[in-house]
């Protein structure tokens, strides 16, 4: 097993199996479950990793420690991807002390029936396993309300449970010095736009917590461990935690007959032809949604469009604007839409009302309704939309 620093073993597994991450979110290279062995006077494990795993995490832990017991596991996030093999760790190595907040431990009664031999801490308690001392800091709402993360005091380890975190499975190496991180860059914004991205605020909070402490890795409950790119790591993650973005647009349409479409491919000409060279065009019928979400985080435009279906919205379309308006996101973002039908139209309005109640981006150009198919006042509006937006974008 793979020795990250100073007795300190990843004992985690790969999972190429899963499709959709949550039920939800696609995993086209997969996922790691990371979990971490520190082989001191006393041993501890942090976090488990998804009980289908289990036989091949024993393994894992047995080539670290041989026949020791376990002394201490840290829970630091409750949810299953890490908390799945808890019961069974339990089972086979009975001794073992479990390590949480009170919050954890509602949580580990109520889905695993773990009501003893409990170490519960406080934000700021400390543990020590002999050369290492262990440090707890809660961090509510990142993005569970037990979430908390532990602090190795003497190798300036950050267990940051999903916090800076990705999908994407490891590929034999497990520390980002050891390996081309390129492929994880998006991912990281991907999962932290779909997962975590509603809580802004609170992840503000638990950097405000971790400022000022040295770190040396990051060891996170999925993708690398960070040991080179712990600036940049932090970094991304402040800034999406405020909700920052770059130059860029996003545009999505939905279309059955390619009528919409059409509106779509002239707005994104026109934008293109006013300067902005960032632009993604997504069709929400054929790329999912978690990858639409992950640029509007990157991106400071957005301009949506559908047709009308059935009196109201292209339902593809209501879903995406669901999915953004569940994150909460703040600060600049700007928005356009437009929309088709055939004899009454009414998809334009229901994204109005959309961003109105819902969504509240800062509405940007004249939506444009089209009847049927593109004309030449039809064409010259779309234009006109997309050269707004591109000023709007330019310009703020
Ligand atoms: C099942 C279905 C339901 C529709 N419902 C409406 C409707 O309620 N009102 C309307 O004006 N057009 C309705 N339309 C027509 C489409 O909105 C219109 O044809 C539009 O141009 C389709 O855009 P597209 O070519 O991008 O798919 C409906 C079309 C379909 C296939």
């Amino acid at each position: 097993m793979k020795e990250i620093t100073n007795g300190v073993f990843y004992v985690g597994v790969n999972d190429r199996h899963k499709h959709l991450f949550e039920g939800l979110w696609p995993l086209p290279d997969g996922v790691s479950y990371n979990s971490y062995i520190i082989n001191d006077e006393k041993v501890c494990l942090v976090d488990t990793v998804e009980g289908d795993f289990f036989f091949q995490f024993l393994e894992n832990i047995r080539d670290v420690i041989g026949d020791k017991p376990i002394d201490y596991v840290v829970i630091n996030h409750m949810e299953p991807d890490h908390s799945g093999s808890l019961a069974l760790i339990k089972k086979y190595y009975p001794g073992v002390q479990v390590v949480g907040n009170k919050k954890t431990f509602d949580m580990a009664a109520g889905f695993y029936g773990i009501t003893d031999n409990r170490v519960e801490v406080k934000n700021g308690d400390t543990l020590c396993l002999g050369k290492h001392t262990l440090k707890f800091v809660l961090t509510p709402m990142v993005h569970w309300p037990e979430t908390m993360v532990t602090f190795d005091t003497t190798s300036n380890i950050l267990f940051s449970g999903d916090a800076f975190g990705c999908f994407g499975a490891l590929n034999g190496a497990v520390v980002d010095s050891d390996m081309n991180c390129d492929s994880f860059w998006l991912e990281m914004i991907r999962y932290y736009s779909n997962i975590v991205g509603k809580y802004g605020t609170p992840v503000q909070n638990a950097l405000k917590k971790l400022a000022g402490i040295q770190l040396d890795y990051i060891c996170s409950t999925h993708g690398p461990v960070w040991h080179d790119n712990i600036e940049r790591v932090i970094g991304m993650y402040d800034r999406m935690s405020r909700y920052e973005t770059e130059d860029g647009l996003v545009i999505c349409y939905g279309t059955m007959y390619g009528n919409t479409e059409k509106m779509a491919e002239t707005i994104a000409r026109a934008a293109s032809e006013a300067g902005i060279r960032n632009i993604a065009v997504y069709n929400v019928s054929t790329t999912h949604h978690s990858y639409i979400l992950r640029d509007i985080f990157r991106y400071r435009g957005l301009i949506v469009g559908a047709p009308t279906y059935n009196a109201g919205l292209y339902h593809e379309m209501d879903v995406l604007l669901s999915e953004i308006a569940g994150r909460d996101i703040k600060n600049r973002h700007y928005i356009g839409w437009f929309g088709s039908y055939a004899w009454a139209g009414k998809a334009a309005g229901k994204i109005a009302d959309w961003n109105e109640h819902h969504i509240h981006f800062e509405p940007v150009g004249v939506p444009v309704e089209m009847k049927q198919n593109m004309n030449v006042d039809v064409k010259a509006q779309c234009e006109a939309l997309g050269r707004a937006m591109a000023e709007k974008i330019l310009n703020n």
